[in-house]
């Protein structure tokens, strides 16, 4: 097994909100980094969202180094197979596990034997996910919080037979690009979400039963529970589609008090995801 210092590759499958957030701090840390998507438009999206990011943290004097240096380290593809050299790759495609086990299948025959394959799943099984390679062992949960630039915690996951030493590596790992870790066993929404998704869905509830308008809700509680979003405006943050997903495995597994709110799946329906289209629970230019 190797340590941080020894990877100089990383891959990451995905280049929307998190990919690219993933890609970013990765090449911040001083990685080389080629990062996958299936559209050469979404790889383009992706790449600028980093250099404006980027742009701002410079501004902001947070990165020690100039944007374009950064941002050099950086290929954008199409190709999966131009993530064979990758030695650590973090797969961040939709929240769906047909596609999680097509990516980890594919990944697994084109990289190196000794290369660790990570997911980005907010809710899915890694068990599940590994089980698409002959490397179960290799394969772990590295669950990045959004936006990944600014969020300092990985929830990292531990599958069925994810090996002890890949866990060290994805502790370690996840502290050479400058985050802090907690970890979860391998169960329905982790730590994170499993707490995370019932208080979102209760907030769109209390909004759409009249309990208090939808500012005062997210009003109540930053200011009664002192958390930075209330629970309208983070899911308008993470993107209602993906609250929805995650929402919808956890009462799956997990049964009807994970039930998605009403009005969340109706959103979702109507094609207002929060800030990503521009229209959530709150309007955005
Ligand atoms: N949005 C959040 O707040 C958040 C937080 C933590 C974890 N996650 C998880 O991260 C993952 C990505 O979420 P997101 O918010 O970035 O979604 P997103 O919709 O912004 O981006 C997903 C990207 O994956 C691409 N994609 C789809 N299939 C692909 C494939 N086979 N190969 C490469 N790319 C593919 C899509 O084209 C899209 O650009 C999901 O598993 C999600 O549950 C999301």
């Amino acid at each position: 097994m190797y340590e941080p210092a020894d990877v100089e590759t990383v891959g990451v499958v995905g280049a929307g909100t998190m990919g690219h957030g993933i890609a970013q701090v990765a090449a911040t840390a001083g990685y080389d980094v080629t990062m996958r998507d299936i559209e050469s438009e979404y790889v383009d999206r992706g790449l600028e969202e980093i250099d404006s990011s980027l742009e701002r943290l410079a501004a902001k004097g947070a990165i020690d180094e100039e944007p374009a240096t950064i941002r050099g380290r950086i290929a954008g593809t199409t190709d999966l197979a131009d993530l064979a050299d990758a030695d650590v790759t973090v797969e961040a495609a939709v929240e769906e596990m047909a596609v999680k086990r097509d990516v980890f299948a594919d990944l697994d025959a084109l990289a190196d034997d000794d290369a660790v394959l990570a997911t980005n799943t907010s809710t899915l099984s890694i068990t599940e996910i590994a089980g698409a390679t002959d490397r179960p062992d290799r394969v772990v949960g590295l669950h990045f919080m959004n936006p990944v630039p600014v969020m300092e915690g990985v929830e990292v996951v531990v599958g069925e037979h994810t090996d002890g030493a890949v866990v060290e590596f994805a502790h370690a790992f996840a502290d050479a690009l400058g985050k802090e870790t907690w970890e979860s066993d391998d169960k329905p929404g982790f730590v994170t979400n499993r707490v995370l998704m019932p208080w979102i869905n209760e907030g769109i509830r209390a909004y759409d039963e009249g309990v208090a308008t939808r500012d005062d809700i997210d009003r109540g509680m930053r200011l009664g529970t002192n958390v930075p979003m209330g629970p309208l405006e983070l899911a308008d943050h993470i993107g209602l589609d993906v609250v929805l997903d995650a929402s919808e495995t956890l009462h799956e597994e997990l049964g009807d008090r994970y039930k998605p709110a009403y009005l969340l799946t109706r959103k979702v329906a109507a094609g207002d995801l929060g800030k990503k289209t521009g229209e959530g629970f709150y309007g955005y230019e």
